[in-house]
């Protein structure tokens, strides 16, 4: 028990509320309150659940939601039409497609579709080059949220050694181009990656986002460093029950980590208030806004 919780729904409860603080200054200055429209096709389960929770933030945050539920049989035109209105609709500051989507949608379509100025996830391409090149734009919520609670514990990150592990488009290489951005020294690692418990062990900061429950074990941590889990696996739990673990074997891990985040209550928080976060934002800046300080 050597390591120091990372509470990210403490943290994430905080900038929820610099956000609402936040919203009526904006509302008075453009006459309407800044918009986040989700769209779910289909009935996932799991998304349905993240999309409930978004849904009941943005009410909390002050912000207007525009919820679209399609059929799970919604064609890749249909969707993009969709898109297209949202787009138009001045209401909206943010679109959010909800994935994974139906294997008849083409997600690089629909995400090439939104506009860049309302791609509050951070997935367009516009927006991954803007954050590669260093410009302001979207950065996606998730790896937003990581750093955040890095930056919380840590202080400056400059000349840290940082490996993340995954490449996803979503998670893996933004969080490395925000890393190296912040003066770290980053290696991404991933499932081709010759002797990856070696590479982790260099690590002050470790970023675990493959999506395989518990895999990275305690020999791979040096002693002290800081661990970010961003996994959220659903195991069975005996019983015929389940439980959520992350891609860290937190029980073990927490014996040599000097500071760890938990799953759930960790990293998972950190990207519904983060999307809050980036919602305002596109908002100011839609209305030609400065952005609250301090987010
Ligand atoms: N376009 C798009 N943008 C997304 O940001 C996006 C998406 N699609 N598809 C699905 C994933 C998943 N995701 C999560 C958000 C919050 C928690 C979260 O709040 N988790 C809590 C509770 C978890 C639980 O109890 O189920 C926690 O970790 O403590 C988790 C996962 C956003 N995603």
């Amino acid at each position: 028990m050597g390591a120091a919780l990372i509470d990210g729904k403490a943290f994430a409860a905080g900038l929820r509320g610099r956000v609402a603080d936040a919203v009526p200054a904006f509302a008075a200055a453009a006459g309407r309150a800044p918009g986040l429209a989700v769209v779910l096709v289909g009935e996932d389960p799991a998304s349905a659940v993240y999309v409930r929770s978004k849904g009941r933030a943005v009410e909390e945050a002050g912000m207007a939601g525009f919820e679209h539920r399609l059929p799970a049989d919604t064609t890749q035109a249909d969707l993009l039409a969709l898109v297209a209105t949202l787009n138009a609709d001045p209401a909206v500051d943010g679109i959010l497609v909800q994935l994974p989507l139906p294997p008849q949608i083409a997600e690089d379509a629909v995400i090439a579709a939104i506009d860049p100025d309302k791609d509050v996830d951070g997935f367009h391409v516009v927006n991954a080059g803007r954050l590669a090149t260093g410009q302001a734009g979207f950065v996606p919520c998730t790896p937003l949220g990581c750093l955040m609670l890095l930056q919380d514990r840590l202080g400056s990150l400059k000349g840290l050694e940082a490996v993340v592990i995954g490449r996803s488009n979503i998670v893996g290489k933004p969080m490395a181009a925000m890393l190296t951005q912040a003066d770290c020294t980053v290696t991404i690692a991933h499932s081709r990656t010759r002797d990856l418990p070696g590479i982790v062990r260099r690590a002050d900061i470790v970023v675990a986002a493959v999506g395989r429950a518990e895999m990275v074990r305690a020999e791979w941590i040096k002693p002290g460093a800081t661990v970010i889990d961003v996994g959220i696996n659903r195991i069975d739990a005996g019983a015929g029950k389940t439980k959520l673990v992350g891609d860290v074997a937190y029980s073990e891990v927490v014996d040599v980590a000097g500071a760890i985040t938990p799953v759930p209550g960790g990293v998972g928080p950190m990207t519904i208030a983060c999307l809050l976060r980036n919602t305002l934002v596109a908002a100011c800046r839609r209305a030609g806004l400065a952005a609250p300080e301090g987010l």
